[in-house]
């Protein structure tokens, strides 16, 4: 199973172009990194690749096929903010059955107390949010992780407990990850190879926004 973008090209309404002609492909049981400055466009890719954007330009697939619009969708998404991700009104047991195949065995690992369970989300610091948003996207249905900072907020003995289980699944379960991150010490630790969003960037200018065109 191969995740691929082909040519992606999307913007903001009318804005400037955030992304024009990226491309990437992303094999099982692959961790890839994608860095890049802040505001080059790495959370909208993010964002596109696990289907919550259609791109405007190209194509993102699965096998050569579109993500799914119904069901599991085996491309997950953890952003940096937790808060953002769950619901304040749903319990988090009820936040990790929203991914009903969410797997137990993850969350000792990931330093889940029992208690926590029965508590709401701002019962919790962001780090121990953040541990549920990793159970909840672990699914033993899911393919690809895409991690966009996910744990840039975190301490380092919280991020190494992360990075762990999902270093695991990588290995069990065949998971292919995108590490989405600025810190270059984290992608070399944990990436064999890094895309540099910027990259595409000199092939992005040479496509103009209409605004750009001089109407005279
Ligand atoms: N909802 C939105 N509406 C309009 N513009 C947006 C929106 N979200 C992001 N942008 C713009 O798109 C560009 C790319 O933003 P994005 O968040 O993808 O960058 P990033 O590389 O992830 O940045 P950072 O590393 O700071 O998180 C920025 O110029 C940003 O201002």
């Amino acid at each position: 199973m191969l995740l691929e973008a082909k040519n992606i090209g999307f913007r903001y309404g009318e804005g400037p172009w955030v992304l024009r002609g990226v491309s990437l492909s992303l094999k099982p049981g692959e961790v890839v990194g994608l860095s890049g400055h802040s505001g080059c466009g790495k959370t909208t890719l993010a964002r596109v690749l696990a289907g919550y954007e259609p791109p405007l330009e190209g194509s993102v697939t699965l096998d050569g096929k579109p993500l799914p619009k119904k069901g599991y969708n085996p491309v997950q998404l953890v952003f940096q903010h937790p808060e953002k991700a769950v619901n304040d009104r749903w319990r988090m047991e009820y936040t990790l059955r929203e991914n009903r195949w969410y797997q137990q065995k993850v969350l000792t690992p990931l330093g889940i107390e029992p208690d926590w369970l029965t508590r709401w989300p701002k019962e919790l610091s962001g780090g121990e949010l953040q541990r549920f948003c990793v159970a909840r996207a672990l699914g033993p249905q899911t393919r690809f992780l895409i991690a966009d900072e996910m744990t840039t907020m975190l301490d380092a003995i919280t991020q190494a407990q992360i990075w762990h289980v999902v270093l695991d699944a990588v290995k069990e379960q065949n998971l292919g990850v995108l590490v989405v991150s600025h810190e270059q010490t984290l992608l070399e630790r944990l990436c064999s190879r890094v895309i540099d969003l910027e990259a595409f960037r000199d092939h992005s200018t040479k496509h103009h926004h209409p605004s750009d065109v001089c109407c005279q």
